[in-house]
């Protein structure tokens, strides 16, 4: 299970990205975080594998607070965390299967991953995994002689190598065409399902996300507003994700206090006096 709380991030910019964000997400469950750009989904699943290191606030993944490892733990720790990104993050010149057998250098020695020397079983491993993203028999093509959803896949299955406990993925189908978008989300939901892990992507696709997640998770202005079933989106939820405001006298359940989520600066500047940070 994810555990996020109070999750705060401000850029050295004084860009306030996250206001203190808290949710959990366990099981298989979809679930898609949506927003209107700039609201502070990237720099979420950032913060969650600490690739930004957040201000302030804990992420723990199955009982370990990822936000108390130093670099040496995260790393290791990180080989739980599955990531899929936008523009997929392959080494153009590498095979399909080195690119996906990167997923497995987290569990390899130094000397193994300086030389990509991998156990048969990480390799077979790879095979099969290629198998279910559709991509068996193209284990020997070059990253750049692959279409952007084949590319895509490579990504997927990259991450799914690594055996996570939780897939992050950061607006996979934003430079796809739409059928391949449809492709790659039904993808991420057979992974969950045959895994057994939860899914967290950020689209801006809210049609992407009312057909395929089972959850919402609604950010406005790096505050999480919306936390529900999708089958709860309904438009006045949607004004408040991307407007900022619920259609007069609406309200809803599914609509986050931030009082409940948002250390206040009283208790931040209490807390400071208190660690001298
Ligand atoms: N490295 C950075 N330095 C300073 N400010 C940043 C940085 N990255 C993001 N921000 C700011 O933080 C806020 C949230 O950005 P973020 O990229 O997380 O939003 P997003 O919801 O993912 O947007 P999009 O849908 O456009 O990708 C924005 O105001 C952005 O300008």
């Amino acid at each position: 299970m994810l555990e996020v709380t109070n999750l705060r991030k401000v850029y050295p910019t004084g860009d306030e990205a996250l206001t203190g964000v808290s949710t959990a997400i366990e099981g298989n469950e979809i679930v898609a975080m949506i927003g209107p750009s700039g609201a502070g989904k990237s720099t979420f699943i950032r913060c969650v594998n600490k690739l930004t290191e957040p201000t302030d606030g804990e992420v723990s993944l199955n009982g370990t607070e990822l936000t108390a490892l130093d670099s040496r733990e995260m790393k290791a720790a990180r080989r739980n965390i599955g990531m899929v990104f936008q523009e997929y993050n392959l080494v153009e010149r590498h095979t399909v299967m080195e690119n996906v057998l990167s997923g497995r250098l987290g569990y390899v020695s130094n000397w193994a991953a300086l030389r990509r020397k991998f156990p048969q079983e990480d390799v077979e491993l790879a095979y099969d995994i290629l198998e279910t993203v559709g991509l068996g028999g193209m284990e020997n093509k070059r990253a750049d002689e692959l279409s952007g959803g084949q590319r895509q896949r490579v990504g997927i299955a990259r991450a799914v190598v690594q055996e996570p406990t939780i897939l992050l993925a950061d607006e996979p189908t934003s430079s796809l065409d739409p059928e391949t978008s449809h492709a790659v989300m039904e993808l991420l939901t057979e992974i969950a399902a045959e895994r057994n892990i939860p899914v967290l992507i950020n689209i801006h696709e809210v049609h992407l996300a009312v057909e395929y997640a089972d959850r919402i998770l609604g950010l406005h202005d790096g505050t999480l507003v919306f936390d529900g079933p999708t089958t709860d989106l309904d438009e006045n939820a949607k004004d408040v994700i991307y407007r900022g405001e619920a259609i007069a006298g609406e309200s809803s359940s599914n609509f986050v206090d931030e009082s409940d989520t948002v250390t206040d600066d009283a208790e931040r500047t209490e807390r400071s006096a208190i660690t001298g940070d």
